[in-house]
């Protein structure tokens, strides 16, 4: 049997006094969409900071396919095929909304050459909706239409592991709706994405998995039916009446 995408074997980040996360296992399969959810603190960017190498794990091990990475600096990661987005998104406003998506196809791609990257680029716009302002400053995009040029960017670099922070933070239901839609197609495109999402409605729709993070531990790991009956996850997050909801909302 071959080794699964990424496996988290005990791993452990503290920051001074505080444990960030702590002893998390955690494997995750090709194809899967798996959600990430607890309450603020809980761990959720510094699990996706410790894969992707931004702050390497005080203990524990990262395999990537069987192989050890959590020695590995974020560049070494991102050649694996493991990109992330930014909670807070940071294109460079000084550039065209192409040459960001350029970035990411000469970062992570292995294409050298600038017409191709402009190629790739152009081809991960059009799939996020982009295409029609590519030649535009970055800094005159929307919220929604920069999250959307983070996705553009993060695609151009050939992932097959994408790992998405709070994506959806800030936009309004119809762009949600939109930002659904795209995630869906990526996972279409046999992408494993790892979604960190405060919107319940987006990772009970979405997922197949959802783990959830409290102070620093994994309490659950199971399918979000499941999820949303778990006392414990109940208690620490979701609170009885809007876990009653969920529940009514996706039977
Ligand atoms: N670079 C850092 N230096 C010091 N403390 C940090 C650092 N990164 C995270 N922490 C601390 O680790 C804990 C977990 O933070 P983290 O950002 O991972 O939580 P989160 O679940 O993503 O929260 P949120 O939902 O608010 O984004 C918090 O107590 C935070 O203050």
């Amino acid at each position: 049997m071959s080794a699964p995408l990424l496996e988290l074997r005990h791993v452990a980040r503290s920051f001074g006094g505080v444990h960030a996360i702590r002893d998390v296992s955690l494997t995750l399969k090709r194809g899967e969409v798996i959600g990430v959810i607890g309450p603020n603190g809980a761990g959720k960017t510094t699990l996706v900071n410790v894969i992707t190498g931004v702050h390497p794990p005080s203990s524990g091990e990262i395999l990537h396919e069987g192989a050890p990475i959590h020695g590995l600096k974020p560049y070494q990661v991102a050649a694996r095929g493991i990109a992330r987005t930014f909670q807070v998104v940071q294109p460079f406003p000084a550039m065209t909304v192409i040459e960001n998506a350029m970035a990411g196809a000469l970062f992570g791609s292995g294409i050298r050459s600038m017409p191709q990257a402009r190629e790739a680029a152009m081809e991960h716009l059009r799939f996020c909706g982009l295409h029609a302002l590519a030649e535009r400053p970055a800094s005159q995009l929307t919220l929604a239409q920069r999250k959307r040029l983070e996705l553009a960017k993060s695609l151009a670099m050939s992932p097959r592991l994408l790992m998405l922070d709070e994506v959806n933070a800030g936009l309004n239901t119809a762009e949600v709706d939109q930002a659904l839609e795209l995630i869906r197609a990526i996972a279409a495109r046999g992408i494993t994405v790892l979604i960190i999402e405060h919107l319940l409605k987006v990772v009970m729709t979405l997922c197949s998995r959802v783990v959830v993070l409290h102070h620093g531990e994994l309490i659950a790991d199971d399918p979000p039916g499941e999820v949303v009956r778990d006392e414990r996850v109940i208690k620490a997050y979701l609170g009885d009446k809007f876990a009653q909801r969920l529940r009514e909302a996706h039977g």
